[in-house]
């Protein structure tokens, strides 16, 4: 592709032009307290309200000449295609619980659906009570509030099971079997939606776990991966090679964080809001480390560790990232850490939208000179995830030369 292609992305703050969003829908109506802690949300959503939230952070992108895409409905598009209805429906069939008979009862109910119908289904999943599946039995030894087909409800979180790597798309592997079966999704619109065709990739479901989350394109050329929850060692050393195997990067930074809810993801503790600015959680910013990975005859080459902050300012060229602190004192910044603080999701140099919600860190990020367009998330966020988790960037601009004093 060239100069003009519709999809690149070379940093994370790289004046954004398209974004891929998933409005959530039917699928939160299926959270409940008994499988919400499976399903990875923390709590229940009121549906409408996340909705109206969502409507006005991609309000907030567009406002800003943002091109928003909706998952749901380049999914629709696809789903038109014969080709592409049978890989979704070979797919989500390909489930070991079901055996024969009910296999074939959902084969039917799912061939005979329209594209939106169908759309829903792999996005909503299909609940016991929605098939008249006979007297199978199966059928009728399953517990009748469970799900023959899963939800997705953390497909809102668009920035996982897919993320742009210069002109390639990474389809992710996601780690958590609840997520599982969003990269499925995303693999079906970039592989047969007609606005990608020609697109190469350079990760794959099949592959080590490595979650978009974890991935931060600190500078063109230069890419940090979180290794903890969700991706892998194995996930952050494939990656590396298969990013210098396709010319994309020269360096990767490994970075370990905690195995835990609150830091599943790089991105829940680090985001950039400037070519060489971060806002960081404190507690970690002296402690975390980072493993610089180049490239040796095309096999990945793996240093001694060094402060993140250090080796991702030499790997960049810069002298110094700047650090903006999340919170003013280490209970405000627990508190709004948790709430996706750091998560943000930066539609240029120094101008990034953040949960309303994150007062203190907010603050500091004015006060830093960073631009805040804040949006309300009080819903969103009940399943983890920040402006940052909830946008998988298509296309930005080249960032800005980073200064280098
Ligand atoms: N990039 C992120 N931080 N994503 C947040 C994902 C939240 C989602 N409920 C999960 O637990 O997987």
């Amino acid at each position: 592709m060239t100069e003009t292609s519709e999809h690149r992305v070379t940093s994370e703050v790289g004046r954004l032009r398209t974004v891929l969003l998933h409005r959530p829908g039917a699928e939160l109506k299926r959270l409940t307290p008994r499988n919400s802690d499976k399903l990875l949300f923390d709590a229940i959503p009121w549906v409408g309200r996340a909705q109206e939230e969502h409507d006005a952070f991609a309000q907030a992108l567009r406002d800003r000449d943002v091109e928003v895409l909706y998952l749901t409905e380049l999914l629709q598009d696809v789903l038109e295609f014969e080709h592409a209805r049978e890989q979704a429906i070979a797919r989500v069939t390909d489930d070991r619980r079901w055996g024969d008979r009910l296999r074939a009862i959902v084969r039917d109910h799912l061939c005979g659906q329209d594209p939106e119908d169908l759309a829903s289904v792999l996005i909503a999943g299909l609940a016991h009570e929605e098939l008249k599946a006979g007297h199978g039995l199966v059928y009728r030894l399953m517990d009748p509030a469970d799900f023959i087909v899963d939800p997705l409800p953390s497909l809102l979180f668009t920035r996982d099971s897919s993320t742009w790597l210069g002109e390639r798309v990474a389809v992710t592997s996601l780690a958590m079997p609840a997520r599982r079966r969003e990269s499925a999704l995303t693999d079906l619109i970039y592989r047969h939606h007609p606005r990608f065709a020609g697109v190469e990739r350079v990760y794959d479901p099949s592959l080590e776990h490595l979650e978009g989350g974890d991935v931060l394109l600190l500078a063109p050329g230069v890419i940090a991966v979180g290794v903890g929850e969700r991706t892998t060692p194995a996930g952050a050393e494939r990656l590396a090679r298969q990013v210098f195997g396709a010319g994309l990067a020269r360096t990767v930074l490994a970075v370990p964080i905690a195995q835990q809810r609150a830091t599943m993801h790089l991105d829940t503790i680090c985001t950039m809001v400037d070519v060489d600015a971060v806002v960081m959680y404190p507690p970690v910013a002296d402690s975390l480390t980072a493993y610089t990975v180049t490239s040796v005859d095309g096999e990945p080459r793996t240093g001694e560790p060094r402060p993140f902050l250090t080796a991702a300012a030499e790997a960049m060229g810069v002298a110094r990232l700047r650090l903006i602190d999340t919170g003013l004192d280490p209970v405000t910044a627990e508190r709004e850490q948790w709430d996706d603080g750091n998560n943000t999701l930066a539609v240029a140099p120094r101008l990034a939208v953040a949960y309303e919600r994150n007062v203190e860190t907010n603050a500091q990020l004015e006060h830093a000179g960073i631009e805040v367009i804040r949006i309300s998330g009080s819903e969103l966020g009940s399943g983890r995830g920040g402006p940052r988790c909830m946008s998988c960037p298509i296309l930005r601009d080249p960032p800005p030369g980073a200064p280098t004093a």
